[in-house]
């Protein structure tokens, strides 16, 4: 059989979990053979990056940029990717045009010292390089000790048994998705501790106008998560190019209403700003951009400055 769809992915487990499921889920809607695909590896930039904060190095785009390339010289058809790692600005010709059925979006701690945040001990080192989890962490626990984490969900778990700390916060999604849910010793709520924009959703990168792709991706396209992403992302969009704080943000669709719910918090932990808004989920980009500037309105053009 002659491939018909060249998939583009990131070579982390993760990754190709992710790519192997849209696989099937392509498989299933069309009736199709493994062999009709050929999942292709491309290495990005953020994989290489090992040493920094990936907000240092040059943020999000990191990981996206040679896979965008490589869809834009037509090497690959699709991409698949964590819409959490996406940029709220795709290069000129690509377009986020489909998103599996969401995943659980919940952070999720995995805890050696102790079960839960609330109950490790004093000072105790918790390991991540996200500012967000950072910052949420210590506005649970000042007294914690943040340490940097990087490398992928397998590195961080392999550091964690090597006793680099007492515990770490990785999305639920990730690890189950990965098989791996069994570590997970306690899963963060939603609004304690709200998660990035995207997360838990894996988004379907295509060129502008290729109507096989299209027609391949209509059949797996998850219409509510589409919408709930519509959203967060609008927040993000309005929000990430002022503001050098953490930003969560999260919606969910029940009977075609939007409730969204966003945050934007200072590193340290000690200065947050949340913002709740419903409304039908059509309007979903409108929602998360006028959440985006109740917010801003909320927290003040001082809180955007002030954290550089
Ligand atoms: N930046 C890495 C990344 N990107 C997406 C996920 C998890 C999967 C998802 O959110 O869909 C992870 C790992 C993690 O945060 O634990």
């Amino acid at each position: 059989m002659q491939t018909i769809l060249r998939i583009g992915t990131r070579g982390s487990p993760l990754a190709l979990a992710q790519a192997h499921e849209t696989q099937a889920r392509l498989m299933a809607a069309h009736g199709l053979p493994a062999a009709a695909f050929e999942v292709v590896v491309i290495s990005t930039s953020g994989d290489r990056i090992q040493d920094r904060p990936l907000s240092e190095a040059g943020g999000k785009g990191l990981f996206t940029k040679e896979i965008e390339e490589a869809l834009l010289a037509r090497r690959i058809d699709i991409a698949v990717h964590s819409s959490k790692d996406m940029p709220t600005q795709l290069p000129d010709g690509l377009e986020l045009s489909a998103f599996l059925p969401r995943e659980d979006a919940r952070d999720a701690f995995v805890g050696k010292a102790a079960k839960t945040i609330a109950d490790l001990p004093q000072g105790a080192k918790v390991g991540s390089s996200s500012l967000r989890r950072q910052a949420l962490i210590r506005r649970m626990r000042p007294d914690l000790d943040v340490v940097m984490f990087r490398g992928n969900v397998q590195t961080r778990l392999r550091k964690l048994d090597e006793g680099v700390a007492a515990g770490t916060i990785l999305a639920h999604a990730g690890l189950k998705r990965l098989g791996l849910d069994h570590v997970i010793t306690d899963l963060m709520p939603l609004d304690i501790f709200p998660p990035a924009p995207g997360q838990g959703a894996i988004c379907i990168e295509s060129r502008i106008g290729d109507r096989d792709a299209d027609r391949m991706l209509a059949a797996i396209h998850d219409v509510p998560t589409g919408q709930a992403l519509a959203c967060e992302r609008a927040f993000l969009a309005a929000l990430d190019g002022s503001c050098r704080t953490p930003i969560a943000g999260h919606a969910v669709i029940e009977a075609e209403r939007l409730s969204f719910a966003g945050l934007i918090i200072s590193p340290d932990g000690t200065q947050s700003h949340t913002v709740e808004l419903q409304g039908p989920a059509r309007d979903a980009a409108r929602i998360g951009a006028e959440a985006a500037g109740t917010v801003r309105a909320k927290a003040g053009e001082k809180f955007f400055d002030g954290w550089a």
